[in-house]
């Protein structure tokens, strides 16, 4: 990589290597502005991490959470966030992928989809080539100057009417080590959010569109109250009027359930409604109630969006969102299209369809889609069930929801499978990303980052918890996993061929893998340390 070093402004220092285009994106102007997101506003993130901590603990010792009574009167009032911009009225199907992926961002954009996620978290490894060829890739979709020619000669060009583009940046428990500033690594999410707002706002809002952003991962309203001041102080900054930016918050936290009201009423200058993200959901569940002897969850496959627990917060979710004039989109089934063999492909479509149908007649206003060929399929259920351009109109005032119903465990059973499944699933992930590859397909279902955390806390919880047994009375041990692992590994070998295995990263892989099942204390997040070997 041909390596530049452009001028950087007083107590900004980068790390990572600066190419000709990359300099385009690292301007000692934007580079300014990142580094004033972050001296006004790490320390609060740093705190808010800190409080995140410090409700574990009261978990750890017992407690439940429970709907907040110091913002009962939040909940009680009748408000309503602000209208929402023409072009996020209808979302009736919105697809994501990573960011960096200059051929999917095409793709995507070009998929039919009303809306396409470009994300820098769970479908993209955060290598620092990814993060900012993500970024060029953005600048370039929006000014519609984006092409790409595959290996294969295939060239790609935007078509007319693409997806409006939202932008999700990385959690606040991640920093960009590439960029600090005043000797600090710069949080990843100001690092992804600031750089994105700074380039490409102008644009969008002269195309008729908008800075649009999903926030991941969040916890409480006080982690949305922070993201609400970090947009107000961006737009000041750029002269940008107040209101501009329109943000959907992902409620993929237990904790994040018990606040959705909340989280709306702070951002609600700013908002673009709720997202069911599943799948951090279900880990986040294991991980916040790991010490909680009557949590623990069954084999992966079985913790479905029909069990009780998983209905009560999407449900809960579309009513609270409703109730305050806000769409709430439905989330990912994992199934992608089975290539070379039309039955199993079939059995996956109805299985996409099904949990779309669900959806929609729950009164989401649109869903999210894995892979183009997933846009139709999608399209047809929330037409037939959706006729305007969403369904706010339906309240459902006949859905209740208590606090306990959020955490009800379901019944079910662990078995070898199961276990096999999630090392499987966590070792061939966990590779991919350490080769900078955030979304893969693994035996025909989606895989990224939240989808292998949910395999890695299952092996760690299910190690400790005196249930974690097999079906068939076996106790689930650090032995038995790691004799899994090396049998995994020789599958994995068998399926890809020597060659190919050895070049890999599987051996490191597995030392992290093992590394985060056996010590006693679960780690927050697997890219934590990911991001160290990276
Ligand atoms: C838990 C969550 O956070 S969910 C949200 C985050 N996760 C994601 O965004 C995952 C999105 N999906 C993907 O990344 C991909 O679909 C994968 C990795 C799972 C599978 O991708 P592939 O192995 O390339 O699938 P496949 O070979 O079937 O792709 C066929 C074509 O569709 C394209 N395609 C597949 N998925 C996408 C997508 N999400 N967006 C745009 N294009 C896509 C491929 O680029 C390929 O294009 P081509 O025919 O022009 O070469
Ligand atoms: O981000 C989405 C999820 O399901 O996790
Ligand atoms: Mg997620």
């Amino acid at each position: 990589m041909r390596t530049q070093s452009p001028p950087h402004p007083a107590g900004v220092k980068v790390n990572g290597p600066v190419t000709a285009a990359f300099a385009e994106i690292l301007t000692p102007a934007a580079l300014s502005f990142v580094a004033k997101l972050s001296r006004r506003f790490s320390d609060r993130r740093d705190q808010l991490l800190q409080w995140r901590m410090e409700r574990q603990r009261h978990l750890n010792e017992g407690e439940w959470p429970d709907f907040l009574a110091e913002t009962a009167a939040i909940r009680r009032k009748s408000w309503s966030i602000e209208p929402l911009p023409h072009d996020l009225r209808d979302r009736r199907v919105e697809i994501t992928g990573p960011a960096s992926d200059r051929k999917m961002v095409i793709n995507a954009l070009n998929s039919g989809a009303k809306v396409f996620m470009a994300d820098f978290e769970d479908a993209n490894s955060p290598t620092w080539e990814n993060t900012i060829q993500g970024q060029l890739n953005m600048r370039d979709a929006i000014r519609r100057n984006i092409d790409f020619t595959g290996s294969n000669g295939k060239r790609y060009l935007l078509q007319n009417h693409p997806a409006v583009l939202k932008v999700r940046p990385r959690g606040w428990h991640l920093d960009e080590k590439h960029v600090h500033v005043d000797g600090k690594a710069i949080p990843a999410g100001l690092f992804d959010f600031g750089l994105y707002f700074f380039h490409n706002t102008k644009t969008l809002l002269k195309r008729g569109s908008g800075p649009y952003f999903y926030l991941p991962k969040l916890e409480s309203h006080r982690e949305a109250r922070l993201w609400n001041d970090v947009f107000s102080f961006a737009q000041e900054e750029l002269k940008i009027a107040p209101g501009t930016i329109k943000a959907t918050v992902l409620i993929e936290t237990i904790l994040a359930a018990y606040e959705m009201d909340e989280i709306l009423y702070e951002l609600r200058e700013h908002s673009a409604g709720l997202n069911c993200g599943r799948w951090d959901y279900i880990f986040s569940f294991i991980k916040r109630f790991r010490h909680h002897p009557d949590t623990l969850l069954p084999d992966r496959s079985q913790v479905t969006m029909t069990v009780p627990f998983m209905r009560a917060y999407t449900r809960l979710a579309i009513k609270t969102c409703h109730r305050r004039h806000a769409p709430c989109i439905g989330g990912m089934a994992a199934q992608i299209p089975v290539k070379h063999d039309p039955v199993a492909n079939e059995k996956a479509m109805k299985q996409v369809e099904a949990d779309k149908e669900r959806e929609a007649q729950d009164g989401h206003d649109g869903t999210w889609v894995a892979h183009p060929a997933l846009v139709p399929v999608a399209r047809a259920i929330f037409d037939r069930y959706m006729p305007k351009q969403n369904q706010i109109e339906k309240k459902r005032e006949d859905v209740a929801v208590s606090a306990k119903d959020l955490r009800a465990a379901p019944t079910g059973s662990i078995t070898e499978a199961g276990l096999r499944q999630n090392i499987r699933v966590a070792l061939l992930y966990m590779e991919a990303w350490l080769r900078g590859v955030g979304a893969v397909a693994i035996d025909h279902l989606m895989e990224d980052a939240a989808t292998a955390e949910i395999s890695r806390a299952q092996v760690w919880q299910w190690i400790r918890h005196p249930r974690g047994m097999l079906e068939d009375g076996r106790k689930v041990t650090q032995a038995l996993v790691r004799q899994m692992v090396d049998e995994e590994l020789a599958k994995i070998e068998e399926d890809q061929g020597p060659e190919a295995f050895s070049q890999g990263r599987f051996k490191e892989t597995a030392e992290w893998f093992l590394y985060l099942t056996e010590q006693d204390e679960f780690a927050e997040f697997l890219t934590l340390s990911g991001y160290e070997r990276l």
